[in-house]
């Protein structure tokens, strides 16, 4: 298992590049599976997520080749059925948009029960009700979910909660139904619009992504096409916390800043300058960090998927803050870790009160999901002593070349493999 060990001080100074959107690249790879023509994928970074993705395609029958640049080439007109039903794909989340784009196609699918972070009970509940409203039957057995269907038929489609992976699953599953469907109450997240963006440039005909009604014109078939996958904007919020939690200057270059105002807005009222730029963000650190009050919500809230990071943060701010995690119950379990580096955090429920400022002491510590990990590393920045975080290969799910970009920052970082 390798590990990260991390001498805390350095202030972070720099610019930082920031890759491919995990959460689009992770739907947009199972999506090539729609057309029997070939995809080139640009943009999508080199992590581990993306890495099994293409393991898993290959396996498929895929002709599947990825660069160092981050370019996927994939062909995959000699995939006859999707069968996914191997270890790989619980190695992931995103395993689960291949029942989406394998029913569309093969309009017969199975894949293991997906993988993912360990942040609470994740069902799929509305990924089924989706396929079974466009005229699929789905059965859960042994840990393996199968959809079947004679023909899939356009629907009106009512989310009965706001959900990123039933609403991309959903649009991969009707791209090619007959008729119309409409998924109401739609997640809108940058990444919806980025699959959808993909699916038209394969020939789909979506409209409305971005907002809460997506309105899908099935069609005969896709073609192939050449897309470049959106920046993360979660790496991008991770590194901006990550400036200024160590008080740091940092520009962080290759982002949509639109997609990052939640992030820039709860910054600036912590008292940290953040300036815009068409495709970057400057982040100054302050001396004093204000306190403040944050609630995870769909975007255009506050993303979950940031909350850990930004949790490390606050144990910096000046009084008390209250974090309210409305997403995913279990994200809190890091929580535990970072008090035994001397952070001062009460969690009751789905609620943290989080007392600053505390100089926080290394420790040796276990990443328990990927985002947790991350807040661990900025923890370890700002930490007197060497913090050691194991169990990196969560981090390496979703943060690629962290080490890197952190060293090129200025910090003190290492890997241990073992
Ligand atoms: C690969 C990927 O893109 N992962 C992201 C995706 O995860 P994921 O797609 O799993 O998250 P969802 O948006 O689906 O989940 C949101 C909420 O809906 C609930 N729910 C979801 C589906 C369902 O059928 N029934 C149901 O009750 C979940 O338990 C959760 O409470 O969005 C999350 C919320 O922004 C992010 O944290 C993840 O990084
Ligand atoms: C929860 C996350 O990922 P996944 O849905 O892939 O587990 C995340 O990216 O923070």
């Amino acid at each position: 298992m390798s590990r990260l060990l991390i001498e805390g001080g350095a202030r972070l100074n720099g610019k930082v590049n920031i890759s491919g959107f995990k959460n689009a690249a992770v739907a947009i790879i199972p999506a090539t599976l729609l057309s029997g023509d070939k995809c080139i994928v640009d943009n999508l970074p080199l992590i581990r997520d993306v890495f099994i993705l293409k393991d898993i395609m290959k396996d498929l029958g895929a002709e599947i080749e990825l660069n160092d640049d981050g370019v996927m080439t994939v062909d995959t007109s000699m995939i006859k059925k999707c069968n996914a039903s191997s270890e790989l794909s619980q190695k992931l989340r995103a395993s689960y948009y291949l029942l989406g784009a394998g029913l569309a196609r093969f309009k017969e699918v199975e894949v293991a029960y997906p993988g993912g972070c360990n942040i609470g009970n994740r069902p799929i509940d509305q990924h089924i009700k989706g396929f079974e409203a466009l005229g699929a039957k789905v059965e859960i057995e042994h840990g393996i979910i199968r959809a079947k269907a004679d023909k899939l038929t356009g629907a009106k489609i009512y989310l009965d909660i706001v959900s990123v992976g039933a609403t991309i699953n959903i649009m991969l599953a009707a791209v090619m139904a007959e008729g119309k469907t409409i998924i109401e109450n739609a997640a809108k997240e940058p990444h919806i619009v980025d699959v959808a963006n993909f699916l038209n440039s394969m020939g789909a005909d979506i409209r409305g992504a971005g907002t809460d009604i997506i309105k899908i014109n099935g069609v005969k078939e896709l073609h192939g096409c050449t897309y470049s996958v959106i920046p993360d904007q979660i790496e991008a919020g991770t590194y901006m916390i990550a400036a200024a939690a160590t008080k740091g200057d940092v520009v962080i270059d290759n982002v949509i800043p639109k997609h990052l105002e939640p992030v820039t807005a709860k910054l600036r009222e912590l008292g940290v300058e953040v300036v815009e730029y068409g495709d970057s963000i400057r982040v100054t650190g302050t001396d004093k960090i204000k306190s403040a009050n944050i609630k995870t919500l769909p975007y255009p809230g506050f993303p979950t998927d940031l909350q850990q990071p930004m949790t490390v943060l606050l144990t910096q701010a000046e009084g008390t803050s209250i974090v309210t995690e409305s997403i995913f119950e279990g994200r809190f379990k890091y929580v535990d870790e970072l008090k035994r580096m001397g952070a001062k955090i009460k969690v009751e429920g789905r609620t943290a009160v989080v007392e600053g400022p505390k100089q926080l002491s290394s420790a040796k510590v276990m990443a328990t999901d990927l985002r947790a990990g991350a807040a661990f590393v900025i923890a370890g920045l700002i930490s007197d002593g060497v913090t050691e975080i194991g169990n990196i290969y969560h981090v390496d799910r979703g943060y690629e070349k962290i080490e890197y970009k952190l060293m090129n920052l200025g910090a003190k970082i290492k890997r241990i493999e073992e």
